[in-house]
């Protein structure tokens, strides 16, 4: 609990109000339907709707001070109007909750491709080496092992700094979570203090948001910034930065800290050599500045070297032992929806993927075409409400990387599902490939015809259980569609 006064000082007021009365304030929320008695309630404009119109919901359920930045109707509690809502919730929501991100190790990952990746893979690092460990993540948060559903990748600032404290409560050391560019754009994670930054790579996605690449590079950037703000803790803080990436060079001068990098082309302080991918992983020599040591890992594809070279280089940040790191690497079964085998005794593979860029298609599709050994299909769309300059290039891709390509819904939330096929096969110069605009008979149909050795990519919704109609969620989960197709095709 805190003093609204106390509170009040840290918020940049339009009109500087100093009749704060004493309130003690229980809890902060940005969500109406979440207020309890002795809450402060801030007002957030959304893409949707308009915090300030609920108000008065928000003292109904107890509220005992408001903050907005449009004009209210008289209010039976204060109001405190702030010059930026956003900003300032995560400032009084990192100080309501006494900093809690001082009191654990933050490490943070960033990047358009591999984040849930990376940080689940630093995570069973850290724990195999007996951290206790929270994340936060597009799959899940977690807490002690205990797990909670997000609704973002990188979650608002008052239910963030939330669940840093619960991990604080939980004597949880370190905690790993991504942080997507919509969440550096909008200072979700201003006031955390990271301890180190991890950046994965940087490709084509949410231009719908950031309007250009240039945008896209400073929002991830922003990161890299922040990780010198903050002295509170005695500990160096390090910026972990893919030498492979056509951004490096210019996110290495972002920080003031040291950063340590690592790739498989440039020269890096840590690299795999001796790379051999083969349809059961990958061998390589993780070559560190603390030894070096031999690595024979399940994941698959190149990309999945880069993630482990970036989780490797935060756990030597960690001081985590090379054999452990070792241990991990080749035990890992990778994250849920990832590059992962949907397999009923069938003879054609099928493979369910998150890939929903152009890069991180580019990539699996590579994997696969590798090793295939008959022909390789791939199931794919682009979700509505996003990026819509990245269409024409996931069909190219998918036309390019694959002999049979099969269009159909991703998450078409408020858009026309056709239209969005209609985008993504404008100018295409292809002509392998078929539209059907409804999943489930694009899976059933490609499996029906998928002959021995085939492959099969379902690609885009990986872990996803369920498909975003208009404003509806449907069950859908890629993986049980395919299994049953699968079993009524033997
Ligand atoms: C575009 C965007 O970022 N939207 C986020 C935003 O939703 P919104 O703007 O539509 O909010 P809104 O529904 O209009 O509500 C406005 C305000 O009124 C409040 N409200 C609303 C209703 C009510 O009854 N009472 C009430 O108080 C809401 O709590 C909110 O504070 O605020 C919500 C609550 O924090 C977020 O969950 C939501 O993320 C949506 C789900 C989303 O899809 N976001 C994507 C674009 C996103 O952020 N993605 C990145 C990952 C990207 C990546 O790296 O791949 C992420 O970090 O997840
Ligand atoms: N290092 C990488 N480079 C390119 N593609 C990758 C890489 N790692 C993973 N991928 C591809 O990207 C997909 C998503 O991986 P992951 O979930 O780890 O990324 P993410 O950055 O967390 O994505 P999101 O932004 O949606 O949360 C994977 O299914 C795979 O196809
Ligand atoms: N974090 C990503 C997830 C995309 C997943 C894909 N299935 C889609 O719906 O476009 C985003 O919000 O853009
Ligand atoms: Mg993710």
């Amino acid at each position: 609990m805190k003093q609204l006064e106390e509170l009040v000082k840290l918020i940049p007021q339009i009109a500087e109000d100093n009749t704060i009365p004493s309130v003690e304030i229980t809890g902060i929320t940005v969500d109406s339907r979440q207020v309890k008695p002795g809450y402060l309630f801030f007002c957030i404009v959304g893409y949707t709707v308009d915090g300030h119109d609920f108000v008065e919901q928000a003292i109904a359920n107890g509220a005992s001070a408001i903050v907005a930045e449009k004009p209210l109707p008289d209010c039976a509690v204060p109001v405190i109007y702030a010059r930026d809502v956003v900003k300032t919730l995560a400032i009084v929501a990192n100080a309501f909750y006494d900093s809690p991100t001082q009191q654990l190790s933050l490490i943070g990952v960033t990047g358009t491709n591999g984040k849930t990746t990376v940080t689940n893979l630093i995570n069973e690092m850290l724990q195999a080496n007996n951290h206790i460990t929270g994340t936060i993540g597009t799959i899940q948060m977690t807490i002690a092992n205990q797990s909670y559903r997000v609704a973002n990748t990188t979650p608002e600032a008052s239910f963030l700094q939330h669940s840093f404290d619960q991990m604080v409560k939980e004597k949880v050391d370190t905690a790993v979570m991504e942080v997507s560019s919509h969440a550096l754009e909008l200072g979700r994670v201003n006031g955390c203090d990271f301890d180190i930054a991890v950046f994965t790579n940087l490709s084509q996605d949410h231009l719908n948001y950031h309007g250009t690449m240039e945008n896209y590079f400073l929002a991830k950037s922003r990161l890299f910034q922040q990780l010198g703000n903050s002295y509170a803790k005695e500990k160096p803080k390090y910026a972990v930065i893919n030498a492979d990436d056509d951004y490096s060079t210019r996110l290495i001068h972002q920080t003031v800290q040291p950063t340590l990098t690592y790739g498989i082309i440039e020269e890096a302080d840590v690299r795999a050599e001796n790379i051999v991918l083969n349809e059961n992983g990958c061998d390589f020599c993780l070559q560190t500045y603390k030894g070096s040591i031999d690595i024979h890992s399940k994941l698959m594809g190149k990309f999945s070297i880069y993630n482990m070279l970036a989780a490797a280089t935060a756990a030597l940040l960690r001081d985590i032992p090379l054999a452990i790191i070792k241990k991990v690497l080749e035990t890992t079964n990778g994250v849920s929806g990832r590059f992962e085998p949907v397999n009923r005794g069938q003879s054609y593979g099928v493979i369910v993927d998150y890939a929903h860029t152009p890069d991180s298609l580019q990539n699996v599709l590579q994997t696969i075409k590798e090793f295939a050994k008959g022909k390789v299909y791939v199931i794919v769309g682009c979700g509505g409400d996003r990026d819509k300059t990245k269409r024409p290039f996931m069909a190219e891709i998918a036309c390019k990387y694959a002999d049979q390509a099969i269009f159909t819904s991703d998450n078409p939330r408020t858009e026309n599902p056709g239209s969005i096929l209609e985008d993504m096969i404008v100018g295409l110069n292809h002509t392998n490939y078929q539209l059907e605009v409804d999943r489930r008979k694009a899976i059933e149909k490609t499996i029906a015809l998928a002959d021995e050795s085939d492959m099969i990519l379902i690609a885009g919704k990986g872990h996803e259980t369920y498909q975003i109609v208009g404003k509806e969620m449907v069950p859908f989960d890629d993986r049980e569609i395919a299994a049953n197709a699968i079993m009524e095709n033997s």
